[in-house]
């Protein structure tokens, strides 16, 4: 967490949460419940690039533009231990024997158009669950060889394609060029009897520590007792209780 506290700071108007994303949105208001006020607003942020915690950041700086009052924005990622730093041929074989991974969330308050934001940063530990899964990296590997370029970021977006089958979509973004969703350096896997519902992103196939259950196989109170988004959303929760901000009257 960085920047400065201003105690009983009287806030314009309510936080609001500013997102693209339906499935955050649910999440964050079934986390928070009443404890912080806040509404939503769906905006369609550029997909940033560069560490999690600057895009989070610098998502919170162009939302407090636009909203003109206090925002609070997250970014998400699933990061594979086995991918950091330069994974090269090497690392890539290194993933496949090491399934574990964290999903992140890095929340970003900013009081206002010109405040620095503030950040919350929520991991949960895990692996990929399925070994399928890795071969298909690996598969994938070997035949797109676009990917063997060094990387030191994944992301993800499944997307379900009949009963009992998934398509999966790995998308490598060099952290120097991450393009927009849906362009650029995407590969296409397959991963058969991903577990779980398979509305959100890649919930079927992250399986948490201590859980024989993936996160799209639990019960979303479940997920959200343990989640990234959770433990994220704590760290705001604490920051508002010892923050006391208060809100216009007329405006709240
Ligand atoms: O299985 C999942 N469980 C989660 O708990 C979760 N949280 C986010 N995601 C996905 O990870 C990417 C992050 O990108 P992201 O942080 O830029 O979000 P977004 O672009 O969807 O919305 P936003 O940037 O407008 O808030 C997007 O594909 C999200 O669908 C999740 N997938
Ligand atoms: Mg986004």
């Amino acid at each position: 967490m960085s920047g400065a506290t201003v105690r009983g700071l009287m806030l314009p108007k309510p936080v609001t949460f500013v997102t693209g994303n339906p499935k955050k949105l649910e999440e964050v208001k079934a986390i928070l419940g009443q404890s912080i006020p806040f509404q939503s607003l769906k905006l369609d942020l550029p997909e940033l690039q560069g560490e999690p915690e600057d895009i989070s950041k610098e998502k919170a700086r162009l939302a407090a533009i636009q909203v003109n009052g206090p925002v609070l924005v997250e970014d998400t990622c699933l990061c594979f231990n086995a991918l950091k730093g330069l994974p090269g041929l090497n690392n890539l074989l290194k993933a496949y024997e090491d399934k574990s991974a964290y999903a992140m969330c890095v929340f970003s308050l900013a009081l206002g158009p010109s405040a620095d934001p503030i950040t919350f940063v929520g991991k949960t530990m895990g692996k990929i669950g399925r070994d399928d899964f890795w071969r298909g990296l690996w598969f994938n590997h070997l035949v797109n060889h676009r990917v063997s370029r060094w990387v030191d970021r994944l992301r993800m977006a499944c997307r379900g394609i009949g009963d009992s089958q998934q398509e999966i979509n790995l998308w490598w973004f060099p952290a120097a060029n991450i393009p927009a969703a849906g362009t650029g350096e995407a590969t296409q896997g397959k991963i058969v009897q991903a577990r779980g519902p398979n509305d959100f992103g890649w919930d079927p196939v992250f399986q948490p520590d201590g859980y024989e259950q993936t996160y799209a196989e639990m019960p979303k109170e479940e997920k959200n007792k343990i989640s990234h988004r959770y433990r994220a959303l704590a760290l705001v929760k604490s920051h508002f209780a010892e923050a006391g901000y208060t809100f216009h009257p007329h405006n709240a």
